[in-house]
């Protein structure tokens, strides 16, 4: 009988190629040996053959692919096509890993703590409370150096890993020549099987207390944190909008669930949706994750970039395991790389971490947070205490716990919680409606609301709408979409782009519907005074009152429309205005061909987003 695969890389770690994998739920373990090629694209990404999976490392820097800024660091885009694969019993495998000590020294943050927090106040300042967006995620790294040979050293902390962490989607070490990765992270981007995808947003950090005392209590509070919930909820919504890009139905969401990890238990929901896409295009449309970049992400990107001082190597991006079902279909299944080691040729060690900032984020505590991340990491390279906690709770079956959390789903939009019939409206249906985007997809989940009411939905980027394509006569409905920035702002060649589109359209007597940044500068064209809110309503649910019926509506604004003392009229004709009286905003405008909304009816956040949206749809092509 030939030697185990496993057997060969302990032989002579450095000497191969190779990944060691073990997916949640497994038994087994799986182990790949094979050929490493380095390539441009996601679509360069090789067919697996049977029993012969493809692993690719997918560093950050890939966003360029979507046209996204990035530092770009050189990081290659890197398969491993398996020439050989077997499945290993994980004890087996933790018995067989080697266990001796790794020497690892000259420990530092690549930012002090000091700088980290003056980064979190300066993107709360001028990110956030510019209108940039809601939430972002900006890392650091813990470097440090090792002499011991990397394949060697990261077959040595997996074993750690396997031992000490628990919860973890996937635990690794993958070896390839100048890029060492090992880790156990807890998320899963995305998977696709059966002509099904998932994707598995997860927010919200506890840190487990060293006091058992404190457990219960401490944990309680943090299930029905404000703070905690809204950042879920937003990174829910950042996910669903890639959801509706690649799923023709939309993406359904469950949970609220825990993800009980050794020192940190977070909150998570799962999204699913039927997809045909190819697995190619799937890692494409979802590259990154909100929860390590942001939203909304394109621009997130530019805020990384603005605020981190260099490249992200391959944290942030993914692993992505291909293979073959029975029937010959291509799986994916591609978890986050965070909570991971890099080790390079020179023997460096670098584990990043982030914490997602929102309008209120304490910086000390992002400080905190960015620490707790990369303590489990640290632990398994000996720079940490192993630490067990001495008592070993489930918390998801602590007292009240279940309830709370199903308590959070009470004020979501039921649309995205159920699967949905379409409801065409005899009135709408048939009807075109040309959506522009202005660089937030929203807008993808905009198109899927207004096909479940039977329109016929185009989504277009702005550079690429000209004022003679919102004035064809096939077009009965312009539907001007959301975006960061200030709507004030005239450099912006985006928001001039709005401003003529919307201004041309109105002009020509043709029906017209404004969302959050559309609205503010439908608002500013109807001269309105635009102001900016302090704090922000970046990701909140507010109860607001539209010609009589109150609304559930999720709000991602920073500026905000004053309602005028007179009458308001835009391109000759007058409108009316709801106003939301505790921040003295605009929040919706209508009139004959014209109807606006600050929030955003697609959230999952809009418990009442589908009626609200419907009924704007109506009144707009109302003449
Ligand atoms: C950004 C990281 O983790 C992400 C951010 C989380 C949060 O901000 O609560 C939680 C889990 C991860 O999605 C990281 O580990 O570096
Ligand atoms: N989601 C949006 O369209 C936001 C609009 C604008 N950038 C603001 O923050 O107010």
């Amino acid at each position: 009988m030939p030697a185990r695969l496993l057997d060969q890389i302990l032989a002579d770690p450095s000497g191969l190629s190779w990944a060691v994998l073990w997916r949640e739920g497994q038994q087994e373990a799986e182990v790949l040996v094979g050929e490493v090629s380095d390539l441009a694209l996601l679509a360069d990404v090789p067919r697996p053959r049977p029993d012969a999976p493809v692993l690719a490392l997918v560093p950050y820097r890939q966003i360029s692919e979507r046209g996204f800024d990035v530092h770009d660091d050189g990081t290659p885009l890197r398969v491993l096509v398996a020439t050989g694969y077997e499945r290993v019993p994980v004890e087996d495998l933790v018995a067989a890993l080697p266990d001796v000590p790794v020497e690892v020294d000259g420990e530092h943050f690549s930012v002090s703590d000091d700088d980290y927090a003056a980064t979190v106040e300066r993107v709360i300042e001028d990110e956030i409370g510019e209108g940039e967006g809601a939430n972002f995620v900006i890392r650091r790294d813990v470097v440090a150096r090792t002499d011991a040979d990397p394949a060697t050293a990261a077959l040595t902390w997996l074993r750690t890993l396997l031992v000490d962490e628990r919860g973890a989607y996937w635990s690794f070490a993958v070896h390839t020549p100048g890029h060492t990765l090992v880790g156990a992270t807890p998320e899963r981007h995305v998977s696709v099987r059966d002509g099904r995808v998932w994707m598995n947003p997860i927010s919200g950090t506890f840190r487990h207390p060293a006091d058992q005392a404190e457990l219960e209590p401490s944990f309680r509070a943090f299930v029905k944190d404000t703070k905690e919930t809204e950042e879920l909820f937003m990174v829910v919504d950042e996910e669903m909008k890639m959801m509706a890009q690649i799923c023709a139905h939309g993406g359904r969401i469950t949970g609220p669930y825990l993800k009980q990890m050794a020192h940190l238990t977070h909150t998570e929901y799962l999204l699913d949706g039927a997809s045909e896409a190819d697995v190619r295009d799937v890692l494409r449309a979802t590259m990154f994750a909100p929860t390590v970049t942001g939203s909304p992400m394109e621009n997130a990107c530019s805020v990384i970039r603005r605020h981190e001082p260099d490249g992200r190597g391959y944290y942030s991006g993914v692993l992505a395991l291909l293979d073959l079902d029975d029937e010959g279909g291509e799986r994916l299944d591609a978890p986050i790389l965070i909570r991971t080691a890099h080790v390079d040729d020179e023997g460096t060690i670098t584990v990043s971490a982030g914490a997602t900032l929102v309008r209120h984020s304490d910086p000390r505590s992002e400080v905190a947070e960015t620490a707790a991340k990369a303590r489990g990491m640290l632990a398994a390279l000996g720079l940490r205490p192993r630490r067990s906690l001495g008592y070993d709770v489930q918390l998801a079956s602590l007292p009240g716990v279940a309830e709370d959390l199903a308590a959070r789903n009470e004020s979501l939009s039921p649309f995205w919680l159920s699967p949905q019939e379409s409801r065409p409206d005899p009135e709408l249906a048939g009807r075109r409606v040309l959506i522009v985007d202005a660089e937030d997809t929203w807008t993808q989940m905009l198109a899927h609301m207004v096909r479940h009411v039977g329109m016929v939905a185009e989504v277009r980027r702005w550079e690429q709408v000209g004022v003679e394509d919102v004035l064809d006569e096939r077009i009965d409905l312009l539907l001007s979409g959301p975006g960061p920035g200030d709507p004030r702002d005239l450099e912006d060649p985006r928001i001039v782009r709005l401003r003529e589109l919307i201004s041309a359209r109105l002009d020509a007597g043709r029906a017209v519907l404004a969302v959050c940044l559309s609205h503010q500068v439908l608002a500013d064209l109807a001269g309105l005074e635009i102001a900016k809110l302090a704090p922000p309503n970046q990701g909140v649910q507010l109860p607001v009152d539209l010609w009589g019926e109150v609304r559930r509506i999720g709000f991602y604004n920073t500026f905000v429309a004053r309602p005028p003392a007179g009458e308001v009229s835009v391109a000759g004709r007058m409108v009316e205005m709801a106003v939301h009286e505790p921040d003295d905003a605009v929040v919706a405008l209508r009139g004959p061909g014209v109807a606006s909304i600050q929030g955003h009816a697609e959230s999952v956040l809009s418990r009442d987003g589908l009626v609200a949206l419907h009924g704007l749809i109506r009144h707009a092509l109302r003449r």
